[in-house]
């Protein structure tokens, strides 16, 4: 276990922003912390940075209780959505400050330099200065700082938030080739659920504070323990009927036939598929059609599959 969190919280005032978080990540995962905006992420980072002390609790890294160490005490990279770079220093010059306490030679310093900047491609712009570089080529070199250290943790907060959806893509490809090259154990906040999907080891699914649900992508997906987590992190929509409710992903609605009809509100195209909106006794059902289906129109439709919840 490299990162342990013991009963975890975090009061700012009265508010408590962290509610008993017990949480174990193991040395090189990915592990992804998942939540709407304002349940808890990033300040959860910051407590495991030393960037902000837990009202109560424990945070044991290695072995080591690092409760009460400052940050530069603990073996912690970070990426934070505004990336701190020194904007009278060259990329270069950013990176190099990065390495200053870090006990290897001048020339592999300059390799490391060398090789991640070519990784996430900012090999040409070594000699410039972050004011003169785009928003995410910036976030792209924050990225570097904080690799080419091959710290322990990475903790990485929205690290990709400013990048256009293709440079997303291949960035994040990207991290996690190194973070699986040096077996960095990567904690990285998303609330886009699609990315904690596609790249996560385990995903931590966080609301309201409190750690609602862990597991590997394809079990919450799967089997989502309640409605927050379903809402979160798969594609279903929710009909509420006798105090039930029922949760259904688009492609298990069958359109045409069955035994409940409802108003389409709604077509979007997708691509390869059309997302229909219908209303139904005030539920809102999205299902998967080959065509435009005209809005207004009555439809009926059946489910394949569900899931039953009992509660909120
Ligand atoms: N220094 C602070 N003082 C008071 N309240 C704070 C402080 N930092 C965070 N909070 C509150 O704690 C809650 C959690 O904040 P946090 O930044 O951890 O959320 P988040 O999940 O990262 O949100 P987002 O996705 O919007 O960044 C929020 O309600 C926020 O207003």
């Amino acid at each position: 276990m490299l990162i342990t969190l013991k009963n975890v919280t975090k009061l700012f005032g009265n508010f408590k922003a962290l509610d008993n978080v017990s949480l174990e990540i193991e040395k090189g995962e990915f592990f992804i912390i998942l939540g709407r905006s304002g349940s808890g992420k990033t300040t959860l980072l910051r407590l495991i940075a030393g960037l902000e002390k837990v009202t109560s609790g424990r945070i044991i890294i290695d072995n080591e209780d690092v409760t009460d160490l400052p940050p530069s005490k603990r073996d912690v990279g970070m990426v934070f959505q505004n990336y701190a770079l020194y904007p009278n220093k060259t990329v270069h010059e950013n990176m190099a400050i990065a390495l200053e306490n870090i006990k290897i030679s001048k020339s592999e310093k300059e390799n490391r330099i060398v090789e991640i900047s070519k990784e996430l491609d900012i090999y040409n712009l070594l000699d410039k200065y972050p004011g003169q570089l785009s928003g995410g080529q910036q976030q792209r070199v924050a990225i570097a700082k904080a690799l080419v250290r091959r710290p322990k943790v990475m903790l990485m907060d929205e690290p990709l938030s400013n990048l256009d959806v293709q440079l997303r893509y291949s960035a994040r490809k990207l991290i996690k080739k190194i973070q699986r090259e040096f077996n960095i154990t990567t904690l990285y906040v998303t609330h886009d659920s699609n990315e904690a999907l596609a790249i996560a080891d385990r995903i931590c699914v966080i609301d309201k504070g409190k750690v609602l649900q862990v597991g590997k992508p394809e079990e919450i997906y799967s089997s989502p323990s309640n409605i927050t987590v379903a809402s979160l992190l798969t594609s279903m929509s929710f009909i509420r009927v006798d105090g039930k409710t029922i949760g259904v992903r688009p492609e298990d609605v069958i359109l045409g036939e069955g035994q409940y009809e409802g108003t389409v509100t709604n077509s979007e195209f997708w691509g390869s598929y059309y997302l229909i909106y219908i209303d139904y006794n005030g539920n809102e059902i999205r299902a998967m059609s080959k065509n435009r289906i005209k809005e207004g129109s009555k439809i009926k439709f059946e489910l394949t599959n569900y899931k039953v919840f009992n509660h909120d």
